[in-house]
């Protein structure tokens, strides 16, 4: 008896291929009758495959028309994940607004979250001193770019303490309260149900006896990537054990990561959270990411080929559905209709 073969074509930019694409997930996937396509992004996706499913991590309107004469011609092909709803990720306003969207619902009694407090800044040139932020947003705070396109400027951060550094805004920015949480973060991974959170260094804390000596901002990227020779120079990290950070409680992060993948209708992605020091059982998301570094996490081959023959084999089938119908809502109404079909995942 021969075992029907799946087939997946990915869309990746030559860095993530090199990351995510690696034979050990290749072979594993192949032991389980999925074979790893490249899709050649020169030619036009439609003269390629048929695929029974498309993995991506390409933007823009081009490559949207693209998946969508794809799934013409290949009704019963499965995109993940459908580029409208990545979108709302390229923005760290829109990113963040769906932590409200599930916050009512899923806080318990021993622990709650939220975001941090925030304001837009479309004009930062204009922006004099503190007040002109609003009520309740106080220094220190992160002026991030509001655009979050995977580009090395959208993860370009300042810190700032005071209004001086806000001198050197300029394209429309988000401006964060900078929250003290004991210099560490929780990177929460989620693979379709599969719900993993691991724990990174991250910007040390500032204590308001400090604050008064601080003035102008200090800039900063990507510190949770930052290698360990980068952290061994500062005394900081040195001092700082990982190991002794307490994590957060899993059903909390476990309820979160579920509301997120329902309001947000996405498979693939991973946020991170700080604990607020100045309540303690308070956890606060700070980003969203669609399709991250997953090599880095444990065991990840075994992960992403359990997805992938669930999707496969329809076990996810519901929700990608509904993300077709979504599609065609799109195509006939240029609008987004209703979710109709991804409650049903747990
Ligand atoms: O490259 P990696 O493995 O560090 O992954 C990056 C992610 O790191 P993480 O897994 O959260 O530690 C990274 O997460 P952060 O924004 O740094 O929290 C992003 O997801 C990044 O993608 P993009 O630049 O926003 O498109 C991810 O970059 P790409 O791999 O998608 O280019
Ligand atoms: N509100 C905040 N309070 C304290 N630290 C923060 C806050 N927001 C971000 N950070 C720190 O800045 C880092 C980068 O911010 P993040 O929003 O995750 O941007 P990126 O998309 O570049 O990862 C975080 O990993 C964390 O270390
Ligand atoms: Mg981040
Ligand atoms: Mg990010």
């Amino acid at each position: 008896m021969t075992t029907k073969r799946f087939s997946i074509g990915y869309a990746l930019l030559l860095k993530k291929q090199k990351s995510f694409i690696q034979d050990s997930l290749v072979n594993l996937a192949k032991e389980r009758g999925i074979d790893l396509i490249k899709i050649d992004t020169d030619k036009p996706l439609v003269d390629q495959g048929p695929f029974d499913c498309v993995l991506h991590k390409l933007y823009g309107e081009e490559w949207r028309q693209e998946l969508r004469e794809y799934l013409v011609y290949n009704p019963s092909a499965i995109v993940i994940d459908f580029p409208d709803a990545i979108e709302r990720l390229h923005n760290r306003i829109s990113m963040l607004d769906v932590v409200a969207e599930i916050e009512a619902a899923k806080d318990d009694e021993t622990a709650s979250f939220g975001i941090p407090k925030q304001v837009v800044i479309y004009e930062p040139e204009k922006l004099k001193d503190a007040k002109a932020l609003g009520e309740g947003l106080k220094f220190p705070v992160i002026a991030k770019p509001l655009v979050a396109d995977g580009s090395a400027k959208s993860h370009k951060m300042l810190l700032i303490f005071s209004s001086e550094g806000f001198e050197k805004l300029k394209s429309p920015t988000v401006v964060q309260e900078f929250v003290n949480h004991g210099g560490v973060i929780f990177k929460v991974y989620v693979v379709g149900k599969y719900v993993k959170c691991v724990k990174r260094k991250s910007l040390p804390d500032i204590p308001d006896e400090k604050l008064n000596s601080l003035h102008g901002s200090l800039s900063f990227s990507q510190v949770s990537n930052m290698t360990s020779d980068e952290r061994n120079d500062d005394k900081y990290y040195k001092m700082l054990d990982l190991e002794d950070a307490a994590m957060p409680p899993m059903n909390l992060i476990t309820n979160i990561a579920c509301g997120l993948r329902k309001a947000m209708k996405l498979h693939l992605f991973n946020f991170d959270v700080i604990r607020d020091t100045r309540v303690g059982n308070r956890y606060l998301v700070i980003d969203i990411n669609y399709f991250p570094g997953y090599a880095k996490m444990p065991g990840y081959e075994s992960v992403m080929t359990d997805f992938f023959w669930d999707v496969l084999n329809k076990i996810e089938a519901r929700s990608f559905n509904c993300e077709k119908e979504l599609m065609k809502l799109v195509d006939n109404n240029g609008g987004c209709g209703e979710d109709t079909g991804s409650h049903n995942v747990s």
